[in-house]
């Protein structure tokens, strides 16, 4: 159920309260929709990327090392040693939505891995693709029936919660 069903419902939720705050961009994602080909709604595109980057439906992903891996300041991880990469710090990122980070010209700087809510390698999303288009699509068939605004009276409360399952 967690693949595909709670990560694109938080992701759906999350990109909603970005776009509630920002008026702007709901305005201009409204503009830029074409049925004919979700590929080339490049500006949905950035604004769902923001979105995943500032509220990640997946934190992190674990994985067991194959092998050992030796870094170039020569330290090193034992082959067997599991670990956990998490995508989510807010207080190490920048916490303004600016769907312009990921413009074709700010994302060719940037390392392909510097931004991974769909993970990498050969274990990454599957569904990425169909996701991508899940959230266009709905918030599109949203925002042209509605306007969206944060509810003043419930904001959302970050909670210190780390959950971690071993099988
Ligand atoms: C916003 C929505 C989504 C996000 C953020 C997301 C994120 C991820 C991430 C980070 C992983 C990798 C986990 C890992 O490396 O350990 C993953 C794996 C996976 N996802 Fe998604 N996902 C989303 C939607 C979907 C959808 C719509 C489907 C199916 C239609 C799907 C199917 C899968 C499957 C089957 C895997 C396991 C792949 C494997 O182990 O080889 N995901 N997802």
């Amino acid at each position: 159920m967690f693949e595909g069903h709670d990560t694109t419902a938080s992701g759906i939720s999350w990109l909603f309260y970005c776009m509630s705050l920002h008026p702007d961009h709901q305005a201009r994602y409204r503009d830029t929709i074409e049925w004919e080909d979700l590929g080339k709604m490049t500006y949905t595109t950035t604004c769902i990327k923001e979105s995943l980057r500032l509220f990640p439906p997946v934190p992190g992903v674990s994985r067991q090392l194959a092998k050992p891996i030796t870094f170039s300041d020569g330290r090193s991880l034992p082959a067997g040693l599991f670990s956990l990469f998490i995508y989510y710090a807010p207080l190490l990122f920048p916490q303004i939505f600016d769907p312009m980070r990921f413009s074709p010209e700010n994302s060719a700087r940037r390392h392909s891995h510097a931004f991974l809510p769909f993970s990498a390698g050969s274990r990454n999303c599957i569904g990425q693709q169909f996701a991508m288009n899940e959230l266009k699509v709905a918030l599109a068939l949203t925002l042209l029936r509605f306007k969206l605004s944060p509810d003043p009276s419930r904001p959302p409360i970050p909670v210190a919660h780390f959950w971690m399952a071993v099988c």
